[in-house]
């Protein structure tokens, strides 16, 4: 690494991660450890976009809420071209990108041609993830929202009534290095996600809904001060998954993503990722009619004040399902909520709302996932988050 990334570096690395002293970066020496981004197992069943319609996509995997990979399906994205390392180093060298947020929950950002040497040069057991979710409001960043299109299959987005200042961050574009990951979580608000890997691999393990997260989650006791991170998951939690005494019911479904490859996430199932190598890629999460019963329930309970204004605009937009609101029993329970227990403060300011006396303005996804861990006793837990009020 250049001295000056370093210098940037160090700063970004006491910010973004507080708990950690500048000798701790590399204290497991993950980077020696090739079992963890060496794997190639593999079962998660492929489609080909090319010969499954978007109803087929829809009945066979959205409404039964099976996970599936789909390939073919964004051939044809400028993404494939203009994303390429030397190119984003030259286009948005001098643009800021967030890579994690301070205890104060504001967004730390970096310069690109700073992360990209980090990202290239680095020895961290858990490298910063550059995970940029307000792209779209920015006069230049925002010029990525040209080299991809949102795919057919995905294409129903209910939070786009209610505006694009008021809805839930939904958009993510991410680049990981190696070991760099996304520790076990739920998505928020119910919504379901797809994931686009334009370079690089991506490993996954997900799990149904009604696993319990205490056999998911590493506690602090495995991992002191990094148990929210996604390698120390592969490290601790995953060799139990494989042994002969873990739930046949909670089996784990593992995948290992390759670029051209969607990756589509049904809302409600935990899921862990590790960049085997140099990744970068573009999310989406959305509430489409599908999912919209248990959109619906968790958004009266974590954002009352965007309900109001969903419920107004459906009535006018899409009848059908505000008459369907009247139907869904909001406190019968539907499967487990988003996890952000690994969240310890509000989201950024770019990706605040206007409803930021709603309860979960920290239910976002960039909150919920990509941040420090949150070591305090339950109690402060409850309060600080105020994401899981009916937990
Ligand atoms: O790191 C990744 O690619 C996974 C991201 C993810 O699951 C999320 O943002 O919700
Ligand atoms: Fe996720």
């Amino acid at each position: 690494m250049n001295s000056r990334t370093l210098k940037r570096i160090s700063n970004v690395r006491l910010k973004a991660r507080s708990e950690l002293k500048l000798d701790e970066w590399q204290q497991h020496n993950y980077y020696c450890d090739k079992n963890l981004i060496g794997c190639t197992k593999d079962q998660l069943e492929r489609i080909d976009a090319r010969n499954t319609t978007r109803e087929e996509f829809i009945e066979k995997y959205e409404r039964p809420g099976k996970p599936v990979i789909i390939q073919h399906l964004i051939d044809d994205w400028p993404a494939f071209d203009k994303w390429t390392i030397e190119k984003l180093g030259k286009k948005y060298r001098n643009q800021r990108f967030k890579v994690g947020e301070d205890d104060d929950g504001k967004s730390v950002k970096l310069k690109m041609k700073y992360f990209l040497d980090y990202a290239l040069n680095n020895r961290d057991d858990s490298p910063l993830y550059l995970f940029e979710s307000s792209f779209g409001e920015h006069q230049k960043k925002k010029r990525l929202i040209d080299d991809y299109d949102v795919p057919e299959y995905f294409s129903e987005d209910l939070f786009h009534l209610v505006g694009e200042h008021r809805r839930p961050p939904y958009r993510w574009w991410c680049i990981g290095p190696q070991r760099s990951g996304t520790g076990i979580h739920i998505d928020p608000l119910g919504t379901s996600a797809w994931n686009g890997l334009i370079s690089g691999h991506k490993r996954w393990c997900i799990f149904p809904p009604s696993t319990p997260r205490e056999l998911l989650k590493p506690t602090s006791a495995d991992a002191p001060r990094n148990k929210d991170e996604g390698i120390t998951w592969f490290k601790v939690i995953y060799p139990r998954t494989q042994h002969h005494s873990w739930p046949k019911e909670y089996s784990c479904i593992e995948a290992i993503q390759h670029p051209g490859e969607v990756i589509f996430v049904p809302g409600g199932y935990w899921h862990v990722v590790l960049n085997m190598d140099l990744t970068v890629a573009v999310t989406q999460n959305f509430c489409s009619s599908v999912n919209f019963p248990n959109v619906w329930t968790r958004v009266i309970r974590s954002r009352p004040k965007m309900s109001k204004k969903f419920l107004e605009r459906l009535k006018r937009r899409r009848p059908d399902l505000a008459r369907l609101t009247e139907k869904i029993d909001i406190n019968g329970d539907t499967g487990p909520r988003s996890d952000t227990s690994s969240s310890s403060s509000s989201s950024s300011s770019a990706d605040s709302s206007p409803d930021s006396a709603d309860e979960s303005d920290t239910e976002s996804k960039v909150t919920a996932i990509h941040e420090r861990p949150f070591d305090q006793g339950d109690e402060s837990f409850v309060k600080k988050q105020r994401v899981t009020p009916l937990s």
